[in-house]
């Protein structure tokens, strides 16, 4: 299905990495009306200034990559704003696009939705099937209020609002602080430091051995292009590569890529969080998608990023 190139598409949290890549995937493909603001410019917690936004610019599509993100210790450490914000900025939104007849809305959520103990791969129906993972069930409850807002939308009104399960993501703007951040920018920052420190030795946390999901942005950002070009019959949809590596294969692919001699030290203290969350990408992949950047080349990239914008990742984004 095509989609008008004049049709408005507001992008929530557009400068953010999510936000910002489905920008330069929508430029591409030579979409003229995209807005979006800044934190600053417009509070999404704010629901008077978000319904105010709304009326003035009577958005045609809304994409919301806008949320209080981070990774494991964050999610742990700040359990009341990883829950609250989550909730206030996605419900501000939907409630708008809903009030304002906004023809498409495609929510992110995360596959931390799916129980820490489901089967894998984990397909789209094990949602509430069990208990979450501990480290970050306020982050997941905000989002699986996401998902079922819009669902109960898509079942009351018949409009189309979807959801789409981002695996974890990398790629360039990601956040590179060593307290927020997730594991894989984590890691990229913190052997290239050693590496510059006279390939001192690296500590990481955990044991090693859960094991992960990686989907490039820009892999995310077409996936969720894709969604909006097509009407789906269904509310929810997992989007990954299909394929997960163990924490300490992660962390020996990019010690080789970033050229770290030292040694490797694994801080037990630290949560290992859920074992495994491989996403089962094969709804999606009836529908036409699949992802295309494997994970070598993305990270060599994201390195390649890394590199030419050292004066941005000491940017605290939390
Ligand atoms: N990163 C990952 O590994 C994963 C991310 N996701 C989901 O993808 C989406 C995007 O994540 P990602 O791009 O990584 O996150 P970022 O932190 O890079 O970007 C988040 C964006 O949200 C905006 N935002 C946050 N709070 C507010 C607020 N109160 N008002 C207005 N805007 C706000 C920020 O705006 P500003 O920059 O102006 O402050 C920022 O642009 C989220 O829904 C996240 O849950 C899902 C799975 C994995
Ligand atoms: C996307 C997803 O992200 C979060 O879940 P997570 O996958 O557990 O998060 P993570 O990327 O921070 O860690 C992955 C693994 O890696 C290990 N690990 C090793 N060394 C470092 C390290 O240096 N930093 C970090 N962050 N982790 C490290 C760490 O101990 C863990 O075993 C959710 O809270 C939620 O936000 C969500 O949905």
């Amino acid at each position: 299905m095509s989609v008008h190139l004049e049709k408005k598409i507001y992008i929530a949290g557009h400068r953010g990495m999510v936000g910002a890549a489905i920008k330069r995937a929508l430029e591409r493909k030579g979409y003229q009306n995209i807005i979006g603001k800044s934190s600053q410019e417009l509070d999404l917690r704010n629901q008077a200034a978000v319904n105010a936004f709304f009326a003035t610019e009577k958005p045609d599509i809304v994409l919301d990559a806008a949320a209080r993100v981070g990774g494991i210790l964050a999610n742990n450490s700040y359990p009341y704003p990883f829950l609250m914000e989550n909730m206030q900025i996605q419900n501000n939104l939907i409630d708008a696009s809903l009030k304002s007849d906004v023809e498409k809305f495609i929510f992110l959520g995360s596959s931390c939705i799916y129980p820490k103990l489901a089967p894998q791969p984990l397909k789209e129906e094990y949602l509430l099937t069990s208990s979450l993972e501990p480290t970050n069930e306020w982050y997941a409850l905000a989002k699986i209020s996401g998902v079922k807002a819009c669902e109960a939308i898509r079942k009351q009104y018949g409009k189309d609002f979807i959801s789409l399960m981002p695996t974890n993501l990398y790629g360039p703007f990601d956040n590179f602080d060593l307290e927020t951040s997730h594991v894989l920018p984590a890691m990229m920052r913190k052997f290239h430091e050693a590496k510059e420190n006279g390939h001192a030795p690296v500590t990481l946390w955990g044991s090693g051995t859960p094991m992960r999901e990686f989907l490039h942005v820009d892999d995310m950002a077409e996936a969720t292009v894709f969604a909006m070009e097509e009407r789906f019959d269904d509310n929810l949809y997992n989007v990954g590569t299909g394929t997960d590596v163990t924490i300490k294969e992660l962390a020996l692919l990019i010690q080789q890529i970033v050229g770290h001699e030292g040694r490797l030290v694994w801080d037990a203290s630290k949560p290992d969080g859920t074992p495994r969350k491989l996403m089962d990408v094969s709804k999606l992949a009836a529908r036409g998608w699949k992802a295309k950047i494997d994970l070598e080349t993305g990270i060599r990239e994201t390195y390649d990023w890394f590199l030419a914008h050292s004066d941005r990742y000491k940017e605290v984004k939390i």
